[in-house]
C-alpha cells in the first residue's frame, strides 16, 4: 500500500494502486519507453491534488494522460468544488483504457480523456486555469505554445520530467518569454511551475 494513494476514496483508491502496480511492473520488466504507461509517480499524484485543491481552478488540461493515473488524482481534487478536467492522449486505445478507468474510479462526470495531439485539443478549449504536460519531453515547448493563449492570467503551467529528463531547451525557452514567472521544483522527477502574468 502506498501512503499517497490513502488520500484517494474508496473507488479511485484501487484503480491508482493497480496502475501504479502495472507501471512498476512494466519499469521493472525492461519493457520499452513506448510500450510502457509511464505514469507520474504517487508523491507527483500527490503533488497534482493537493496544487487542485489549492488553487480550484475551474478548467484543468492535461496534455499527455496515458491511461489516466494523474488525471485520476486531478479529478479526485477537481471533484471537492466542481472543476472539471479534460485529459489528452495520442494513443486512441490508451484514451479509452483512460476513460474506462474513470469511469471505475466514479471520477466520469468530473473528467474525460480526449484522443488527439494536445497541441490540436488546446485550441479547442479557453480559460484553463491550470495545465498539466507530461507527453514527450522534446516536444514540450510546441505544446506550452500551442496551450498558453488558451490558460488564463494567472494561470499554472505545470510540467513533468524536468530533472529525470534533459529539458534544457525547453527550461530555457520559457526563460526567455517575458509573459511568465517559472521556477524549477526539484521534487521526484522534477516539476516546472510556470506562472503566466497577469
Ligand atoms: C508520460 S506518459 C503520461 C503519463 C500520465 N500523465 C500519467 O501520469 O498517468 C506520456 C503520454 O503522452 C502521450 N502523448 C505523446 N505525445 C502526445 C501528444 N502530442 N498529444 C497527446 N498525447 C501525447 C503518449 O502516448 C503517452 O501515453
Amino acid at each position: 500500500m502506498v501512503p499517497e494513494h490513502a488520500l484517494a476514496d474508496d473507488r479511485a483508491r484501487p484503480v491508482l494502486e493497480r496502475l501504479h502496480a502495472l507501471d512498476q511492473a512494466q519499469r521493472e520488466a525492461g519493457l520499452p519507453t513506448e510500450q510502457r504507461i509511464r505514469s507520474v509517480t504517487p508523491p507527483t499524484g500527490a503533488f497534482l491534488y493537493a496544487t487542485v485543491l489549492a488553487l480550484r481552478p475551474s478548467r484543468i488540461f492535461e496534455m499527455g494522460s496515458s491511461v489516466g493515473y494523474s488525471t485520476i488524482w486531478l479529478a479526485l481534487a477537481a471533484r471537492a468544488y466542481g472543476g472539471r478536467v479534460i485529459g489528452s492522449e495520442l494513443l486512441p486505445e490508451r484514451a479509452e483504457a483512460a476513460n474506462q478507468h474513470l469511469r471505475e474510479a466514479g471520477l466520469d462526470a468530473v473528467a474525460e480523456v480526449r484522443t488527439g495531439d494536445a497541441a490540436e485539443i488546446a485550441g479547442e478549449l479557453d480559460s484553463l486555469g491550470l495545465v498539466f504536460i507530461d507527453a514527450e519531453k522534446d516536444d514540450y515547448t510546441r505544446l506550452f505554445e500551442a496551450v498558453i493563449d488558451h490558460v488564463l492570467p494567472g494561470g499554472l503551467i505545470l510540467t513533468d520530467n524536468v530533472v529525470s529528463h534533459d529539458c534544457t531547451a525547453y527550461l530555457s525557452f520559457l526563460r526567455q518569454r517575458s509573459d511568465v514567472t517559472t521556477v524549477t521544483l526539484s521534487y521526484e522527477r522534477g516539476i516546472e511551475w510556470t506562472v503566466k502574468g497577469w
